[in-house]
């Protein structure tokens, strides 16, 4: 068995970043940059007034009372071409373009308007209320690299840029499998001794909020073909995620028949709690990772082992972030697995309460927990109060 930290290293060395595509601006929300974008316009393109008012010329104005002559308006998207003389001043709105000759703007407040001209009490200050062309970006000036999420504010970057298209990675097709004769598809009728295979939405939720594709096989039923036909209509997917199986039952032909086909193995034991029969190998120009078939020891490793994969696929790192925060009740020693403990953190008092349910088949106290607490292998009794490691868990 290996540590969790090894299996995550072991990931990140097999698995390489996809190819990249061409995608619209408009459809690129929440993926990838797959090279350095630079920027096709300045922004603002011209110099432009922050505020609503009068722009003028700084020299003009003295400290005391100074009395200016109107002379048309420089609207957003409607600029004056006409200069702006000694002794004049130009209403202009926000956003609009500085007249030239102009080097202030005088916001409406501070002046009183007498038919053409103007009276107003203002301090020069060259500049003032004006931001210079370029103030966000230039041409030529590189905004975003290679790795770099499109989040809704890059997004914005990118369209007032002038980009319209975009090169990013492509998104990871992910083939999920489930195995067992047990299994029914939610909304078929079940026999006594069947459960609902309830992980294959849970995982093809997940893949979905962390960029993927997710493309839903069916379930493998315990026979060596049909596992083996249902692993060769995974052939078109980046990466196989299998649930279940895992383990060494008798019915469990999952992990024989990868060998048979070729498969190669990395890792195909994790030392955690839940999660120990998670698997990695590769097969046919594609990966595959094993997750367990009880519901929260595959969830749990989900988030540990697939969102860093899926991360790496679409070229960038995800790396789970673990907070300090103080035991809300003692906890026993632990045994030699890293455990990822249940429980509720309450923000309120900073303390973390481990749930009592922590069986790895029971999918409400999943549910009912809003983070994990990371109990590292041999951990010693930990007592109320004892600061620990815990990761927040961010259900959608
Ligand atoms: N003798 C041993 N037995 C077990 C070991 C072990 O080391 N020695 N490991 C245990 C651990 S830890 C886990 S976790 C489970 C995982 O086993 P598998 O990955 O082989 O999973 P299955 O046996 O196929 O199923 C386990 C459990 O999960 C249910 N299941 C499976 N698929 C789904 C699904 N898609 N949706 C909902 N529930 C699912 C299945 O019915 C079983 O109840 O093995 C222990 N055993
Ligand atoms: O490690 Mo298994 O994943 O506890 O039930």
């Amino acid at each position: 068995m290996i540590s969790l930290d090894t299996a995550l290293r072991t990931l990140n060395d097999h698995i390489q970043t996809l190819g990249a595509e061409r995608v619209p601006l408009s459809a690129a929300a929440g993926r990838i940059l797959a090279e350095p974008v630079t920027a096709l316009r300045t922004q603002p393109p011209f110099a432009a007034s922050a505020m609503d008012g009068y722009a003028v010329r700084a020299s003009d104005l003295g400290g005391g009372d100074t009395c200016l002559t109107t002379v048309g308006e420089s609207a957003a998207g409607h600029a004056s071409s006409r200069p702006l003389g000694a002794g004049e001043a130009m209403r202009i709105s926000t956003g609009a373009p500085i007249p030239s000759g102009a080097d202030q703007v005088v916001i409406q407040e501070n002046v009183s308007l007498q038919d053409d001209r103007i009276q107003l009490r203002d301090r020069s200050s060259p500049g003032n209320n004006i931001r210079p062309a370029g103030t966000d970006f230039r041409a030529g000036d590189t905004l975003l690299t290679q790795g770099d999420p499109l989040t809704p504010a890059a997004l914005s970057l990118l369209a007032s840029a002038g980009l319209t298209e975009l090169c990013l990675v492509r998104r990871p097709l992910v083939a999920i499998l489930s195995t067992g004769d047990e299994l029914v598809e939610p909304g078929e009728a079940t026999r006594p001794d069947q459960i609902i295979n309830s992980l294959a939405p849970a995982v093809a939720a997940m893949v979905q909020n962390w960029g993927g594709v997710p493309r839903y096989i069916g379930i493998a039923r315990d026979t060596p073909e049909d596992v083996r036909n249902k692993i060769a209509d995974a052939s078109e997917a980046d990466i196989l995620v299998t649930i279940g199986g895992a383990s060494v039952g008798d019915h469990d032909h999952l992990r024989t028949v990868f060998k048979e086909m070729g498969g190669q193995t990395y890792f195909e034991k994790i030392a955690t709690k839940p999660g120990k029969p998670t698997w990695f190998g590769s097969l046919g120009g594609h990966w595959v990772l094993g997750l367990p078939g009880n519901p929260v020891s595959a969830m749990v490793m989900a988030l540990l082992c697939l969102k860093p994969a899926l991360a790496r696929l679409s070229g960038t790192r995800h790396e789970t972030v673990f907070v300090t925060a103080e035991l809300g009740s003692a906890l026993p020693a632990n045994g030699p697995r890293e455990t990822f403990v249940r429980a509720r953190f309450d923000p309120a008092t900073g303390l973390t309460s481990p749930l009592t349910n922590q069986d790895s088949s029971a999918a409400s106290a999943l549910v009912a927990a809003n983070c994990l607490i990371r109990r590292p292998a041999d951990a010693k009794a930990a007592p109320k109060g004892a600061s620990t490691e815990i990761v927040l868990l961010d259900h959608p």
